[in-house]
């Protein structure tokens, strides 16, 4: 999977941007705040329509213009694709793959896919379960259009199930409507968590060897999914597990109401990682957790291979300077496979990559 070239217009800092890339290293450097990490969110954003940093599309439209524009050139499985994503303050965004308007965000699975790689996701490990949520979820949505699918509904079902809990007090006929939310949410949470499943089932298969290596054969790095406590194979059909969700639903029901929240359902769900045995959130060294999310990342990106027979892009924002020489040899001896683009605040020397292409960013725009 090769990102040919892409043009910005209005995104972030960048009045406008072209650019196009070598399809094996491409460095992005440029002093701090000049627009560096705003390149690798557009060439993430054509690939999930989402941003790693922004909650709200708005927020990547350029201070004081309406709307934004982002288009890439991908080569993939012998075909070239161009993808646009049109962001406006007004209305509803508007993607497009060939030409032809996208229904749902889903269906750019599979034609970018990409491993986004930031200095915050050394953090994978010690945050809250929210961080590992965003992470299965961006890696699930790229493979599983149908998974983004269900992803984006639940969220929606959400929503609209905690107004009905937050007011229900105010509006007691808001309750009318919680049955049917519930039974949504399950059949949608159901889905989910069986794709959650299997997706950890892969990372499960593939990080451990990973660590290993990584830490010099010293460490023992196992997965597990802490999902909703009355699923007892969350492997199984998601017919079976509707069942034991709308159970949990049914139990947490008076709960729900008092608190006022929604209390069930995978929007709780955790990856929980153990080091040798341990929870690696509670007993790891800061080094441990450094390793074990980068373990994690690169093993993304193989099961990426795995799954479509093509490398993911790699964006790597600055994410070499915070580690080690140890860990930045590893990180470098292991992604000597496909398209990459690493941003840094000095040029840097890649050669042993292969070909590098150098992007000098200033200011949103590139320095000739
Ligand atoms: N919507 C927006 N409109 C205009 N400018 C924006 C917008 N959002 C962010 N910026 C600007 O973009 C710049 C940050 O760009 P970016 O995060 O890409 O920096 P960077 O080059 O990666 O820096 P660092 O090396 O510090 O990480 C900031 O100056 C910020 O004010």
């Amino acid at each position: 999977m090769i990102l040919r070239s892409l043009t910005l217009d209005f995104f972030r800092n960048y009045p406008h941007f072209e650019g196009t890339f070598s399809p094996g290293v491409n460095v992005i450097w440029g002093e701090n705040a000049q627009g560096k990490t705003n390149l690798l969110e557009a060439m993430a954003y054509l690939s999930t329509a989402s941003s790693h940093r922004a909650r709200y599309d708005k927020e990547l439209i350029q201070f004081g213009v309406d709307h934004a524009f982002v288009k890439g050139e991908v080569e993939t499985r012998d075909r070239t694709f161009t993808l646009e994503a049109r962001l406006s303050r007004g209305a509803r965004r508007q993607l497009l793959s060939n030409g032809v308007k996208l229904k749902t965000a889903g269906e750019l699975a599979g034609v970018l896919n990409t491993v986004l790689f930031c200095p915050e996701d050394l953090w994978l490990i010690r945050e809250g379960a929210a961080v590992r949520r965003r992470f299965l979820d961006t890696c699930i949505c790229q493979l599983r259009p149908r998974y983004a699918e269900a992803l984006a509904e639940y969220r929606r079902l959400y929503e609209h199930k905690t107004r009905i809990l937050r007011d229900w007090g105010e509006h007691p006929s808001l309750l009318d409507t919680l049955d049917e939310f519930n039974l949504r949410m399950a059949q949608t949470g159901a889905l989910i968590i069986h794709y959650r499943a299997h997706f950890i089932r892969r990372l499960g298969e593939a990080t451990p060897a990973i660590h290993r290596d990584f830490s010099g054969g010293r460490e023992e790095l196992e997965l597990g999914y802490e999902t909703v406590s009355t699923v007892t194979d969350p492997l199984a059909q998601p017919r079976a597990i509707l069942e034991e969700l709308l159970a949990h639903q049914q139990s947490h029901r008076r709960a729900e109401l008092e608190a006022r929240q929604c209390l069930s359902g995978p929007h709780k769900d955790d990856l929980v990682v153990l080091l040798d045995g341990l929870r690696a959130r509670q007993f790891a060294s800061q080094g441990q957790t450094r390793t074990a999310a980068l373990s994690l990342k690169l093993a993304s990106r193989e099961i990426f291979f795995q799954e479509t027979g093509e490398w993911p892009v790699l964006l790597l924002d600055d994410v070499l300077s915070e580690l080690d020489g140890k860990r930045q040899e590893y990180v470098l001896k292991r992604i000597t496979n496909g398209q990459i683009f690493i941003t840094c605040c000095e040029e840097m020397e890649l050669s042993r990559l292969g070909d590098a292409r150098t992007f000098h960013i200033r200011g949103g725009a590139l320095v000739e």
